[in-house]
């Protein structure tokens, strides 16, 4: 509710006493053997006609009257109204003014009832998109010497480029292998000219995916690929049979001299972290094939249906949330880690690093009233079990508390010598929860050391334990599976920022830099030029003009 902090609820106050007076007494070890039940207490199946996992959120520090409490939170911030008017297409991003409809580009079947300009035209871009995908995998289209594309280059950056990287990574293994993808977002030279040295403008074509069509990086390296283009293929006629935008921003888009025809629309309440279910997904269904990405919207559009429709104790986006406010706003935790035992899944850090971050990274609520509380944590994490040989050193022994969100499939898409790898990967899944949870006692490295083990040998074997995690578990990577986690994920940092009273649908904090740099930009070329900074601004971009070549 606007106007109100997250710590005036009372369920938060309760929460606070119940911090208070059971820190010590949340210890994983005696919970679970004081109740055999646990697990199945705090672990809820998820079953959609099309994608299914577990939610295993019982290595959790809390127990049935702390749970309790943090669902009370939920409902007392009353989730559930933002929630259906979010469903419903009001405007909740009130800075902006706009209504949140990613779930409207999914509504498979049309089970929610939404009235915003905009959402009817949905389809018409779907079609779109089936049309030309098919077109390109299946090499109808030609370029401009009469040869199929067998090259795309997405170009784009945030919420137009890390969705599209981080689907068609984890939806590889159903992509098809002659269709190469490559993906373009910094502004660093270095990227477009290597992305470019692997191209060949004859059957390469440009996505060039920005909501605004205005966005620094994404224009300039649209300009370089085309004049790169142009400077092979002679006339500017061709740009039309190798280059196509994504965008709301028409105007911008036949400006930079792409037809109106060659453009996917979509909207402006379609939020770029949010975007990868629009025409930004473009990408998707070429790697995939169209039927592979309408599944992906299927199997989101069934977590929405559970979202909207579940009970709060047994609505998975709800719990996720509620446990991330409980270590981030009661423990102190600054940071969660989403540790996906699945290759596949190696960019899924990297995705909700921005899902995350760039929604709840706020420090003002709805009303601008300065929270007195934690918001967003940090997002990071790696594919296990590449994180266990590099910093699960400090998950397990280090001095900070971090939440871990564990993901695996039961069953490998990669048959690697009989289920070998994927039994040892597995063990590793189930091995880590269990250490972090766990841990083990002195007692016990004394026993395995020996009588002659030297006191601080023994401490530095202690391994401390109570470290909470979840753990979901999926069949197998599937294009639904992965709408439904995606969109599990998407719920849960909407609850949060719900619960929180924050605005989790602008992102204000991105344009202060975006600023400083376009002023900066205009003194670069003199030391006479550089005025109004600080002297350790002035200092570093005095280094630069001394030393560029
Ligand atoms: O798609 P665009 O308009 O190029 O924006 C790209 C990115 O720009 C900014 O950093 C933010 O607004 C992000 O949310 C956005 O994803």
């Amino acid at each position: 509710m606007p106007g109100t902090l997250a710590s005036d609820y009372a369920a938060w106050s309760k929460l606070q006493q119940l911090y208070d007076s059971k820190k010590q007494s949340l210890v994983l070890k005696d919970l679970f053997a004081a109740d055999p039940d646990r697990f199945k207490k705090f672990s809820r199946e998820y079953s959609a006609p099309n994608a299914s996992f577990l939610l295993d959120f019982s290595k959790n520090l809390i127990d049935e009257e702390v749970f309790a409490a943090l669902i009370q939170l939920v409902k007392e911030a009353d989730v559930e109204g933002a929630r259906d008017a979010m469903f419903r297409g009001e405007h909740i991003n009130t800075s902006e003014d706009r209504a949140v409809l990613h779930i409207a580009l999914r509504n498979v079947g049309n089970t929610f009832t939404i009235s915003e300009p905009g959402v009817d035209e949905v389809q018409g871009v779907l079609e779109h998109m089936r049309v030309f995908s098919d077109s390109i995998r299946s090499g109808e289209w030609k370029g401009y010497t009469g040869k199929s594309i067998n090259t795309i280059v997405n170009i784009g950056i945030g919420g137009s480029d890390l969705g599209p990287v981080m689907v068609t990574e984890a939806l590889k293994y159903y992509s098809k292998r002659d269709l190469r993808a490559f993906f373009v977002s910094n502004i660093d030279g270095t990227h477009i000219a290597e992305t470019l040295k692997e191209c060949d403008p004859e059957t390469t074509l440009f996505i060039i995916a920005s909501k605004t069509f205005t966005t620094q990086e994404t224009i300039t390296n649209a300009e370089t690929a085309k004049e790169w283009f142009l400077k092979k293929a002679g006339d500017k006629a061709h740009v039309a049979k190798h280059f196509v935008a994504l965008s709301t921003n028409t105007k911008a888009v036949t400006a930079f001299g792409i037809a109106e025809e060659n453009m996917f629309q979509f909207w402006d309440w379609v939020g770029g972290r949010y975007s990868l279910w629009s025409a930004i997904g473009l990408s998707i269904a070429l790697v995939i094939g169209f039927d592979n990405f309408k599944a992906l919207l299927e199997g989101a559009h069934e977590m929405d249906k559970h979202f909207t429709s579940t009970p709060l104790e047994n609505n998975l986006p709800v719990i996720m949330a509620a446990l991330g406010i409980w270590y981030g706003d009661f423990y102190g935790s600054q940071t969660h880690v989403l540790l996906p035992y699945d290759q596949y899944l190696h960019k899924f850090a990297d995705y909700f690093q921005q899902g995350d971050m760039e929604s709840n990274g706020k420090f003002v609520t709805k009303a601008g009233q300065r929270v007195n509380y934690q918001t967003g944590p940090i997002i990071w994490g790696a594919a296990g079990t590449n994180g266990q040989h590099s910093f699960y050193q400090l998950l397990h022994q280090g001095t900070k508390l971090i939440p871990a969100d564990f993901l695996a499939p039961a069953n490998s898409l990669n048959d690697v010598g009989g289920d070998k790898h994927h039994r040892i990967l597995l063990s590793n899944f189930f091995a880590q929860p269990e250490a972090l949870a766990f841990g083990k006692n002195e007692e016990t490295v004394k026993k395995e050391l020996g009588p002659n083990a030297s006191e601080a040998l023994i401490k530095s074997k202690v391994f401390e334990g109570n470290r909470p995690s979840n753990s979901i578990m999926f069949p197998k990577m599937t294009p639904s599976t992965l709408g439904a986690l995606i969109a599990l994920y998407e719920h849960k940092i909407f609850v949060q920022g719900m619960v929180w009273g924050i605005n989790s649908f602008d992102q204000m904090g991105v344009e202060l830099g975006k600023i400083l740099a376009k002023n900066i930009l205009a003194q670069l070329n003199s030391p006479e030029d550089v005025v109004g900074h600080d002297s350790s601004t002035t200092g570093l971009i005095h280094y630069y003009q001394k030393n560029r070549a």
